[in-house]
């Protein structure tokens, strides 16, 4: 077997064969791999001619087939297949070989599998992956961690097949060991509250104005062409106009309303927990897809659980419209500013420096939450590369309290007719919750206090005191 490919890539299925194929179709000689050998032998039998493709059935003639330092794509299922994969790697692989994980690992599994191959000599890159099959087909948006020193060879290859926007390859280093899979994470989570987003906006226009899937198709394919303009609401329209052939119904109407998840929005969650970030939007939005998954208890509270909903009645069908579309807006800025700021918190705690411009840069393209405001958002950071607050920045800020009222409305009139609005009204009570100027929050700390001798900080003097609660209410200096 000689060394004659240029990278390789195991792990054949939607992803891992659409992605060796776009390495082929740029010129590059791939080597390929899968578990099963079924899978590569129908990526040559349908594709092989995308390009200079060298298919092997055992690891070690996959290994052997790559030019040294071997570049070697892993695209399998995140978590133990990705472990085992590696594991079989090892024993074929030679010292300053890099691996890159692609799937959607967890990142404290890829700062762990970095460590363990830097002791054996070996690179390890966790690389954050989005565009699904079709952006891995025809250029992904990548997110490429681990060792800077990789990225010198590694990344002139990934910044070729990548998704290009006005030119700029939506593919940068990211920073050290796990930070690229914290990213492609975070993006994953924002993908959720914009999904989730976008269902309370179809939801909104259904029960408030009565009108029928395909029609609400057409105002998203009207508000694609605005400020709006997105990968999933462009998909939106594309889904919600679409009729399902055995029954002739919308399609959308035939799909049962539970949806599912893989696990990076409630790792997106989990670790905001842990930094303490308040990612409402998020959080909410991976809720709402636990709340649609909780079969027994939707059905007990079926019929059970009185709405007192009133009778909506719109009057002004096309402000009402508009209303939705500002609400829409302002509520998914407040998503995207909350995982930014959970960016900037991970590369503060775990010191990887990451550019949150270059982040929204990369993401212009090629992702699932590509969309047009992204170029504002690379703006806002590039005035301050330190902006503690997205929607804080001006030309947000001016967005926002433009959609303001609108926004009011709709989560007001939502409570009032019994349609839940999750991520909309979580969105709007962040908004107010971040711009306030004195929170509950000081009645919290009195509380405290009191059961736990907590302590508090006043805000007339610098220090730390308690009250002596059950005793003479004294206070002291703690
Ligand atoms: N689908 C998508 O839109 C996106 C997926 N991703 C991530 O990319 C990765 C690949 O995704 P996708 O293409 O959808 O494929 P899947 O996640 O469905 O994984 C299937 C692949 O994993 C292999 N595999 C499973 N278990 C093992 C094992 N124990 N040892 C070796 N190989 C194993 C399968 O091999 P075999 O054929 O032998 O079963 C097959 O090649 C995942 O981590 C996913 O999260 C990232 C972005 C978008
Ligand atoms: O990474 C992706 C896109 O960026 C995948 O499509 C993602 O796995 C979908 O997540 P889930 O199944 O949890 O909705």
């Amino acid at each position: 077997m000689s060394a004659r490919a240029q990278i390789g890539v195991t792990g054949l299925a939607v992803m891992g064969r659409n992605l060796a194929r776009n390495f082929a179709r740029h010129g590059y000689t791939v080597a390929v791999h899968n578990r099963s050998y079924a899978k590569t032998e129908s990526l040559i039998a349908d594709h092989g001619g995308d390009g200079d493709f060298v298919p092997s059935e055992s690891t070690a003639d996959f290994v052997a087939s790559i030019e040294r330092p071997r570049k070697i794509v892993i695209m399998v299922k995140a978590g133990d297949p990705t472990d085992a994969v590696i594991d079989e790697l090892i024993p074929h692989l030679e010292e300053g070989d890099v691996v890159i994980d692609g799937g959607n690992a967890h990142f404290p599994d890829t700062i762990r599998r970095e460590h363990k191959l830097a002791e054996l000599g070996l690179h390890f890159v966790g690389m954050g992956v989005s565009g699904g099959e079709e952006g891995a087909l025809n250029g992904p948006s990548i997110m490429p961690g681990g060792p800077k020193e990789s990225y010198t060879t590694l990344g002139p290859i990934l910044e070729d097949i990548s998704a290009k926007v006005d030119g700029t390859p939506c593919c940068t280093w990211v920073g050290p060991d796990g930070a690229g899979h914290f990213v492609k994470m975070v993006h994953n989570g924002i993908e959720y509250a914009d999904m989730q987003l976008i269902a309370e906006a179809y939801d909104l226009l259904k029960h408030g104005l009565g009108e029928s899937a395909a029609g609400i198709g057409k105002i998203f394919e009207q508000w694609n062409a605005g400020d709006l303009e997105s990968f999933l609401i462009e998909i939106t329209a594309d889904v919600l106009q679409h009729v399902d052939a055995a029954t002739g119904k919308a399609f959308v109407d035939i799909v049962l309303d539970q949806a599912e998840q893989k696990g990076t929005g409630r790792w997106t969650v989990q670790n905001a927990l842990d930094l303490g970030v308040p990612i409402t939007g998020i959080a909410e939005a991976t809720f709402a897809r636990a709340l649609s998954g909780s079969v027994p208890q939707r059905e007990a509270a079926r019929g059970v659980l009185p709405g007192d909903a009133g009778t909506w009645q719109i009057e002004d069908r096309d402000a009402f419209v508009e209303d939705v579309r500002l609400a829409l807006y302002a509520s998914k800025l407040v998503a995207y500013s909350q995982g930014f700021d959970q960016i900037a918190a991970a590369s503060a705690e775990y010191g990887w420096g990451v550019d949150r411009g270059a982040m929204a840069r990369i993401w212009r393209g090629g992702c699932i939450i590509r969309a047009k405001f992204l170029n504002r958002i690379t703006e806002a950071y590039e005035r301050d590369e330190n902006l503690p607050l997205l929607i804080a920045d001006p030309y947000f800020a001016d967005v926002v309290g433009k959609g303001l009222a609108a926004w009011r409305r709709i989560v007001a009139q939502a409570a009032l007719n019994g349609v839940p609005t999750p991520a909309f009204a979580s969105s709007l009570s962040y908004y107010d919750g971040v711009r306030a100027d004195r929170l509950p929050a000081a009645l919290i700390q009195a509380q405290r206090d009191f059961f736990g001798a907590h302590t508090y900080r006043r805000v007339d003097r610098e220090g730390t005191f308690h009250t002596e609660w059950s005793g003479d209410r004294s206070e002291t200096e703690a």
